[in-house]
């Protein structure tokens, strides 16, 4: 497999807060969801990615080249980024970022950047300063994808915008990666979304990688199992991810779902959603 990005035992100490041995793999051509709580440790690690912050250890490649603490222009221009906050002065219109942009990318396309400001109704002769958030995140995407990234990464860009423009951009992330030398990286806290559109999903929790693996695996591979408190505690704690308990009743998160169906055939195992499994591993139930 061809990866885009490829992250090992990447650290980062703050004073209060630590990233400890984040590794994962990115394929090339795919959608990975990165998903964790507040704090967890997401823009950290992603603007490890992008160099904005120096690491202490660890190391980053993106598309085969070794890009820890140090990027060509080439690299860089190869990277689209939208946060989620305008990185554009408020006194700016479309038109004015498309000639800074059209001096600052090589590969800048104008026909692509007016076809997405047609497409996303950006309009051209208003200030940025009133743009609705959500036409600032349409603003940031058109310009991300205008100078033509290989890899665009997305950290809470969706987050707060409706579910009209969210899907809208959703489609627009879908197309994007139809060419198989596309990649993104989407950070969100809407996992619904992720749910629909991601192949992969990396979840980090308190500055550590829990699991990165195919969309499929992940729900697969997790179930719920709704249980009296006296039947939760004879199940094989192996399974048992994190447990939520009311007087009479628990609700279990379950791991290794194949083999525990294997042991306990008469239990009745639920789906599980991504929310689900986040706010179980976060606090929403009793570790174990
Ligand atoms: N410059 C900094 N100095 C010290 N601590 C920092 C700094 N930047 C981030 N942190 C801390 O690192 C931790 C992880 O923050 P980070 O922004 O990576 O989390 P996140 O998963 O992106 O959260 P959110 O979903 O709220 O954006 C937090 O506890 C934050 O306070």
């Amino acid at each position: 497999m061809e990866y885009c990005l490829e992250i090992t035992n990447l650290n980062k100490q703050y004073t209060n807060f630590q990233l400890r041995d984040i590794s994962f793999n990115l394929p090339k051509g795919t959608i990975m969801g990165f998903i964790g709580e507040n704090g967890a440790g997401k823009t950290t690690t992603i603007k490890s990615i992008l160099n904005l912050i120096n690491i202490d250890s660890g190391n980053i490649v993106f598309d085969g080249n070794d890009i820890t603490r140090d990027m060509s222009q080439q690299q860089k221009e190869a990277i689209g980024v939208v946060l989620d906050e305008s990185c554009f002065h408020e006194m700016l219109r479309a038109k004015d970022i498309q000639k800074i942009m059209k001096n600052m990318y090589k590969n800048w396309d104008t026909t692509m950047f007016e076809s997405y400001i047609n497409k996303f109704k950006i309009p051209t002769n208003k200030t940025i300063k009133e743009f609705s958030k959500g036409t600032k995140v349409k603003l940031n995407l058109a310009v991300a994808l205008s100078h033509k990234p290989k890899l665009l990464i997305l950290d809470e860009a969706t987050s707060g915008l409706d579910p009209v423009i969210r899907n809208q951009i959703l489609d627009v992330f879908l197309d994007f990666i139809q060419d198989e030398e596309h990649t993104i990286l989407l950070s969100s806290h809407i996992t619904t979304d992720l749910e629909k559109i991601c192949d992969y999903i990396t979840f980090i929790h308190e500055g550590q990688i829990v699991f990165s693996h195919t969309k499929d695996e992940v729900l697969e591979n997790y179930g719920i199992v709704r249980c009296s408190n006296s039947n939760a505690i004879t199940y094989d704690s192996s399974y048992v991810v994190s447990m939520k308990k009311t007087q009479f009743n628990s609700s279990i998160l379950i791991k290794n779902k194949g083999r525990f169906v294997k042991q306990y055939p008469t239990s009745i195992i639920e789906p599980v959603t991504l929310e689900e499994i986040m706010l179980f591993h976060s606090g929403g139930g009793q570790s174990c």
